[in-house]
């Protein structure tokens, strides 16, 4: 499978940080991986405009369930499209605790995007009192279990983000072991729910990937990519991570 090195801009950037794209699509006109980034909405078009015809593409932050209406401040799947992206993240833990999002809410996400699309990118992970508790697998089951859309045609349109809460923007790290051990439990998790296809459905990893942990991340059995916050806000740094995915 294609691996996937996706960059979740959060709530920054603005036009003047477009010059980080600009240089990201010069220094890596191949790289061998797919490369995505999620600006906020408000560069969205723009970002789009300027990477239509190189290897990023760009995608969204969170979409609505509804297509359109009455929903002030939402964007739906169908007008992230429409503004040039391929991809949404869906359930980031900062959206299920800044706006209370549910499993199920993120599931009816998750069916939207694909309804319009998009591929969407469904984030689990536990809470650091979760890991000390041992509950670590029991989370992200029930996770997996009640956010995940019930049908999904192409695999290559649902991406499983494995982002542990305690390590985003921290600098702090599952050992290689454990994220391992989680990624595993994915994939078994959703071969019993899809079947065999879901062998080609990217699992990454997020929270605190680094050009310096990068390359030993990529080479723990079933990360497919990362989801890489701080670090893909500048093509310094994320350039060092797609080059590292494209080399693992
Ligand atoms: O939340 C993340 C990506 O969605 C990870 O953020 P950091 O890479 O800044 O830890």
């Amino acid at each position: 499978m294609r691996k996937l090195a996706a960059g979740n801009w959060k709530m920054n950037g603005t036009a003047a940080d477009l010059v980080q794209v600009q240089a990201l699509i010069t220094a890596h006109p191949a790289p061998g991986c797919d490369v995505l980034l999620c600006p906020p909405v408000s560069l969205l078009s723009r970002m789009a405009d300027l990477a239509a015809g190189s290897a990023v593409q760009v995608g969204g932050q969170d979409c609505h369930p509804q297509g359109s209406g009455a929903h002030t401040g939402d964007i739906s799947a169908q007008m992230l499209l429409d503004a040039g992206a391929h991809h949404v993240i869906l359930g980031h833990s900062e959206r299920r605790a800044d706006h209370g999002e549910t499993d199920a809410l993120v599931r009816a996400k998750a069916q939207a995007a694909l309804a319009a699309g998009l591929c969407a990118i469904v984030c689990v992970g536990e809470l650091e009192s979760q890991r000390d508790a041992g509950q670590t697998l029991a989370v992200i089951g029930a996770q997996l279990a009640a956010s995940l859309p019930d049908a999904v045609p192409d695999a290559a349109n649902l991406v499983i983000a494995y982002e542990p809460v305690w390590a985003i923007g921290t600098g702090r790290t599952p050992t290689l072991t454990e994220v391992g051990e989680v990624h595993a439990f994915i994939r078994a998790a959703i071969i019993a729910r899809y079947g065999e296809a879901a062998q080609a459905m990217r699992l990454l990893y997020g929270g605190s990937v680094k050009p310096s942990n990068a390359a030993e991340i990529f080479a723990v059995p079933h990360v497919d990519g990362a989801l890489v916050g701080g670090a893909s806000l500048t093509a310094a740094d994320f350039g060092a991570i797609v080059a590292a995915l494209a080399k693992a």
